[in-house]
């Protein structure tokens, strides 16, 4: 029995536009998934204390139909079992056992779907758990290779290296197409996380954005002129011109606002931390609900985040600087 663990991240910026070559800087956060792999004769079994879903437990055969006894909507329940199935489809792959069975229990801190890459960290966690148990090694570039495989699966075919990297090697990194890098010298940018409580379905998010991309030539360059905000904020990264960085932030937002991934409790949580005096404030992750990042050295903007409706929870989020370990 193996049990690996993985970040989730926040984006200082970049998301959705890094899906179509942009560059975006995603940073991990000291918020885990544990993933424990056991093998076992055949087929799969998945045990998931999720606190969004109230937990769940799906067990069947092979690529039989289970379905887990919890109150959740099929296509979220049907996500919940694709990320692990894909992920168990790659450690099959790598360690060369097509009909390896397993155990899979996942224990997470990142709320599901809320932007901080929970199906990332899962997916990463669960490749080296389910690998090592095999008795293969994989490198954590290799890892984030195959989970990116996994999210590019689930998405449709629409998925960035971003997440799945950022999760596999920790810290900072700057991912542009193929190219994955660690960005040295970001430190710890004072981040400050607010929670609807809700979540949005990545697939789906990232599917509006190609549409509205696909029909609207203004909307192309909205998605381009997110890789000009990043390619500006990375001049200002490992500085400690956080008014720049927070400058940039908020117009990160008004773009991803603009093709249509916030929603207003995303908007709001935005607006009570640029009152409170936030540097900056946006969405991260794929929107529709979830979670925003502001950057503030003060109490502040946690305080009035605290008290602002609809903000279910706000936590500060240190830079994680280990990427996927074994426990
Ligand atoms: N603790 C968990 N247990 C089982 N599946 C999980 C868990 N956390 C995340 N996942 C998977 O990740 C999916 C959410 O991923 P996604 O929509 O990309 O949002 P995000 O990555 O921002 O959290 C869930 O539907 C589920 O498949
Ligand atoms: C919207 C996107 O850029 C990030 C999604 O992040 P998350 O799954 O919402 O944490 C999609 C991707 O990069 O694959
Ligand atoms: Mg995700």
């Amino acid at each position: 029995m193996v049990t690996s663990s993985a970040p989730g991240k926040v984006y200082l910026f970049g998301e959705h536009a890094v899906v179509y070559g942009e560059p975006a800087v995603p940073c991990a956060i000291e918020r885990r998934a544990r993933v424990t792999a056991r093998e076992i004769d055949e087929g799969l079994r998945i045990h998931s204390e999720d606190l969004q879903l109230d937990g769940f437990t799906v067990e069947y055969e092979g690529d039989g139909e289970g379905r887990p006894d919890v109150d959740a909507s099929e296509p979220l329940l049907e996500a919940a079992m694709g990320y692990v199935n894909e992920a168990v489809a790659q450690v099959r792959d790598a360690a060369d056992a097509p009909g390896a069975g397993f155990e899979i229990r996942i224990e997470s801190d990142i709320p599901l779907g809320a932007g901080l890459g929970s199906s990332a960290a899962v997916v990463v966690a669960a490749i080296d758990a389910a690998t090592r148990e095999l008795g293969v090694e994989l490198s954590p570039e290799a890892i984030a290779e195959r989970a990116y495989q996994v999210e590019a699966a689930v998405q449709d075919g629409e998925a960035s290296r971003a997440d799945t990297f950022c999760s596999a090697v920790g810290g900072a990194v700057r991912v542009e197409g193929e190219d994955c890098r660690t960005v040295d010298g970001v430190g710890n940018l004072p981040f400050v996380i607010g929670y609807d409580g809700g979540a949005g379905d990545t697939g789906t998010l990232v599917a509006g954005v190609r549409s509205l991309r696909e029909e609207y030539d203004f909307a192309a360059d909205t998605v381009r002129a997110i890789g000009d905000v990043v390619r500006e904020g990375e001049s200002v990264l490992g500085t400690d011109d956080y008014e720049t960085l927070g400058d940039l932030m908020d117009f990160n937002h008004g773009l991803l606002s603009a093709l249509g991934v916030s929603s207003r409790s995303l908007d709001s949580m935005v607006w009570a931390a640029r009152d409170a005096g936030a540097m900056g404030a946006k969405l991260t992750g794929a929107g529709g609900g979830g979670c925003i990042v502001a950057l503030d050295d003060t109490e502040d903007a946690l305080t009035a985040l605290k008290y602002t409706p609809g903000c279910e929870s706000v936590f500060r989020a240190e830079l994680d600087t280990d990427g996927v370990r074994q426990e």
